[in-house]
């Protein structure tokens, strides 16, 4: 079973405008939502929604807090967070004719100690894999991760970015850096598929035994012992692609829970991250069809 932890969980906000945002005057919403969120916690309700058993962790606190904590349990989602103090962030996507604006605040400070309440929780599951996802709160380091990581005989993926990815010191089993990240974490030119390819390769020395990288209308590329993958993305009608990179992950995750391999895996994450980015927000889409969806994903060895 998953464990996945979210250290900076999230309301989204997501706002839809017919119009383009302009300065200086009042805008007016067409529609609005808010979902529960966090990169753990998407991927948590999606796997409950897959029906693989899962566990969603991580800190929680204020009114935020408790509309995620209500808002998984509505959804079947076994949860076991630990209670803070801060309250939890809300973060904004604002669709404005053709655009995506994604506006995600830092998140209330945390006490170190919350690694060890969080590592307790975890424990108390004795899951086969971890999952890592997010940013990190004010207060809170690489270490964080790290300790997780190293503080079972779990398998630990990561989704994190910025210099929190490129400080991670101990052994992981995938990260899913998007290929901004994955540009960011190697310095190596990510414009082309098969430069994604050498950098998602040479980035598994740092640690992780395979890359999971999500190159958005592109696609994604899973590498690793059993060589580079890529599956192109499906012609769809995109509404927001906030939560798309933990759509894809959960897919695979979900796959290898039931022993595919990783080929099936990356065509059902593509199969579900193209559920999910045709709906606005990070609410559930029907996940129904996503075996006759991932039929139709074509992978091919890089
Ligand atoms: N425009 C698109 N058309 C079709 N599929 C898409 C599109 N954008 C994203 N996807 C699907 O979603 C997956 C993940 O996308 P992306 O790389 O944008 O994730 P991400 O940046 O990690 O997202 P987030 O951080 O918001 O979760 C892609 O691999 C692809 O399968
Ligand atoms: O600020 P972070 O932790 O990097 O990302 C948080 C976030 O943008 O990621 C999810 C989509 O992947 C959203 O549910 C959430 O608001």
């Amino acid at each position: 079973m998953i464990v996945t932890v979210t250290y900076n969980p999230a309301v989204d906000q997501t706002v839809q405008f017919e119009q383009q945002i302009a300065p200086d005057r009042v805008m007016r919403a067409d529609s609005a939502q808010f979902d529960a969120g966090g990169k753990g916690i998407n991927a948590a309700q999606l796997l409950t929604a897959m029906d693989r058993p899962c566990v969603a962790t991580g800190l929680l606190g204020g009114f935020t807090g408790s509309f995620i904590r209500d808002t998984l349990q509505d959804d079947g989602v076994e949860t076991a967070f630990v209670d803070v103090n801060g309250t939890t962030r809300l973060n904004t996507t604002a669709i404005a004719a053709a655009e995506e604006y994604k506006l995600n605040q830092a998140g209330s400070p945390v006490d170190e100690s919350v690694v060890d309440s969080l590592l307790e929780r975890v424990r108390a599951q004795s899951p086969d894999r971890v999952l890592v996802g997010g940013s990190l709160p004010p207060g809170l380091s690489a270490e964080a991760i790290d300790r997780i990581a190293a503080g079972g005989d779990w398998e630990t993926i990561v989704d994190t970015g910025g210099d929190v990815l490129r400080e991670l010191d101990a052994q992981y089993g995938l990260c899913k850096p998007n290929r901004t990240e994955l540009g960011d974490a190697t310095g190596a030119d990510v414009s082309t598929v098969e430069g994604c390819a050498d950098a998602a390769e040479a980035f598994r020395e740092r640690g992780f035994d395979r890359v999971l990288a999500s190159l958005g209308a592109d696609g994604a590329i899973l590498v690793g012992d059993a060589g580079r993958l890529y599956a192109e993305a499906l012609d769809i009608d995109v509404v927001d692609t906030v939560g798309a990179g933990d759509a894809l992950l959960s897919g695979v995750l979900s796959a290898w829970e039931t022993g595919a391999d990783d080929e099936t895996a990356l065509r059902t994450g593509v199969a579900v991250s193209s559920q999910v980015v045709q709906r606005a927000g990070t609410a559930v889409p029907d996940l129904n069809d996503i075996d006759s969806l991932r039929d139709g994903v074509t992978v091919r060895r890089l």
